[in-house]
């Protein structure tokens, strides 16, 4: 299993402002070290106050690539985008000089757009901070419990950077990154809220559940460190 640290707060206010900090550091450490950083996020709810506050920090923006962990294969016009949702509450304030990779392509058919994702990340390289919600039922990015292509998507060995998703419980079709382009982060930062959450992210802790649980297989085969911010 990976180093995992948990950071508990107070209030979701409070895990805001913390994790706005951290991630800010990270990628003013990782501008010092490389030049520029790539901060991959996801949608959902819960992120939506870190990324007021993320997005009013000073740092060189211009430098940074800011891309999502998965997406809906939706217009980016449409309410549940998290394009849109990203460009609405994260590329705003200082953060709007940032630069900005969607996943959604004009194909119709996000198994279609697989290879020219793979060609743009593959220029990318590792990232340097990865931001991850996580579903009651155990899902993280959109590698869902008991989907078809969840074989493909947990697979540590896989090249393949994407995977096309239909959810049998959420909606919209989706494109996720794989377990493997996941892990390929030099920090992973689980960011829920809630008992419930907390419960499920412990019993994934307790024991390597991929199919049933696909955030254990990010627990287990993650070789860089792992920070679960939570708070209820
Ligand atoms: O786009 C998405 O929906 C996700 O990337 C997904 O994995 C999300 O992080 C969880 O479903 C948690 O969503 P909430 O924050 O809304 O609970």
């Amino acid at each position: 299993m990976s180093k995992l640290s948990k950071q508990e707060f107070q209030t979701r206010e409070q895990l805001d402002q913390a994790l706005a900090q951290h991630v800010s550091e990270l990628l003013i450490e990782a501008i010092a070290i490389r030049g520029n950083a790539t901060l991959v996020v996801s949608g959902g709810t819960t992120p939506l106050g870190f990324f007021g506050l993320l997005s009013k920090q000073h740092l060189d923006w211009k430098r940074v690539l800011v891309t999502l962990a998965d997406d809906r294969w939706l217009s980016e016009h449409h309410q549940d985008s998290n394009a849109r949702l990203v460009k609405e509450h994260l590329l705003v304030n200082q953060a709007a000089h940032a630069s900005f990779l969607s996943l959604k392509t004009e194909d119709l058919d996000p198994d279609d757009a697989i290879e020219g994702l793979q060609n743009s990340f593959a220029e990318i390289g590792e990232i340097d901070v990865l931001i991850l919600g996580m579903g009651a039922d155990g899902h993280t990015a959109s590698l869902f419990p008991n989907t078809p292509s969840l074989q493909e998507g947990l697979n540590i060995k896989s090249r393949q950077s994407f995977i096309g998703v239909m959810p049998l419980v959420a909606p919209h079709q989706r494109i996720s990154m794989t377990l493997a382009r996941l892990l390929n982060s030099r920090k992973v930062i689980v960011h829920i809220t809630g008992v419930e959450k907390r419960a499920v992210f412990e019993t994934a802790c307790d024991g390597f559940s991929p199919r049933k649980m696909p955030i254990s297989a990010l627990i287990y085969e993650a070789i860089n460190p792992i920070a679960l911010y939570w708070a209820e």
